[in-house]
């Protein structure tokens, strides 16, 4: 391999420890507790999985986690009641809904009914208008934690080619307005783009999120480029199942300037900028300035 590899889970425990820093102070200085309520409708396992993650790590950075969970036939009324108590929960600063949700429910009305200033996960229209034109928003926690590991290995990315692989609302599209701010050339590919492989190849820095096991082989990767692999994948090896990435490890890291590994990449990213959306969420809330290093 000659690539960098870029240790998203070493770099996300320092994030945490600069939450959990700052949540002591906002304790000893304006005894506030920043609390992130995260909701599961159903028993998915991955899901469950995520949230239980998502509770002990909130909790290790001293911030109250309030985890609610509703039966996989749960109806909207129900889960919409729920969002408007938390909304209106002075002890909340950040409310996750995980998605996805089951087929009976309408995700986007969902969404669009948590109070914009405690979406940390930054997927409500306000939110996503704000990032897209610039103004102060939640910037979703996936594409928010790609950003500080290019910013870290890179500096300033302005001039540089970026491809984002992948245009969902919680990924890709964000992921391509964050790369604009830094003054990237950015091209969105999706499962419609003709030429993929060229279209990849001229890339600096390749974002993957398509939810397609080893997709992006080494071949299609610039020499040098900058590899940041979203996608989660689990597949069968044998008897036992393992995580993959979106892109081929292997042959991309002995092309590629530097990659993210999956596990330890991405993933603990995600999670460790959902707390630290949820203190800036409870300086907002409290007329405090949002914690320096941690927002966008
Ligand atoms: N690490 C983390 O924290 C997170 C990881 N993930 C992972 O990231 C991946 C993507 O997630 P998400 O954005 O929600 O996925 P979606 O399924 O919502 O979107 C996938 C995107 O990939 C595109 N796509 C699918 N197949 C191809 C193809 N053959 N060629 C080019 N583009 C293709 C789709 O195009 P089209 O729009 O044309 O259909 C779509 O835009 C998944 O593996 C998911 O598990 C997701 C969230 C957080
Ligand atoms: N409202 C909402 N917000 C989300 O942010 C959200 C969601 N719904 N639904 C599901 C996806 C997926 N997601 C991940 C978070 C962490 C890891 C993570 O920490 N992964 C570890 C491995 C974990 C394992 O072993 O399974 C890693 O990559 O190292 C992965 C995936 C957040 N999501």
């Amino acid at each position: 391999m000659t690539a960098k590899l870029i240790d998203g889970k070493a770099f996300a425990a320092t994030i945490r420890g600069r939450v959990a820093d700052h949540v002591a102070r906002l304790k000893e200085e304006h005894d506030l507790t920043p609390g992130l309520a995260v909701v599961l409708v159903g028993e998915d396992p991955a899901s469950q999985v995520y949230v239980r993650s998502k509770g002990k790590q909130t909790k290790e950075a001293g911030m109250a986690s309030f985890e609610h969970k509703l039966p996989v036939d749960a109806d909207q009324e129900t889960l919409l009641k729920l969002i408007n108590d938390l909304n209106n929960d002075p002890e909340v600063h950040g409310i996750l809904v995980q998605l996805p949700l089951p087929s009976h429910m309408d995700s986007s009305l969902v969404i669009n009914a948590i109070a914009p200033e405690k979406d940390v996960d930054g997927f409500h229209v306000i939110n996503a208008g704000r990032l897209a034109t610039g103004q102060d928003a939640m910037v979703p926690c996936t594409p928010l934690g790609c950003l500080m590991m290019l910013r870290d290995h890179h500096g300033d990315l302005s001039g540089m080619n970026a491809v984002v692989l992948g245009r969902s609302n919680i990924v890709g599209k964000p992921m391509a307005q964050l790369l604009l701010g830094e003054s990237c050339t950015v091209t969105i590919a999706h499962s419609r783009t003709r030429d993929l492989a060229d279209v990849v190849r001229q890339a600096d820095v390749v974002v993957a999120a398509v939810g397609r096991p080893e997709m992006v082989p080494g071949d299609w990767i610039k020499p040098g480029a900058t590899v940041i692999d979203v996608g989660i994948n689990r597949i069968q090896d044998g008897e036992k199942t393992r995580l993959v990435g979106d892109v081929e490890f292997d042959s991309c890291a002995e092309v590629a300037g530097a990659i993210t590994p999956v596990p330890g990449g991405v993933g603990p990213m995600t999670i460790a900028c959902l707390l630290a959306n949820t203190v800036t969420a409870a300086c907002r809330a409290n007329g405090l300035a949002a914690p320096e290093g941690l927002t966008k």
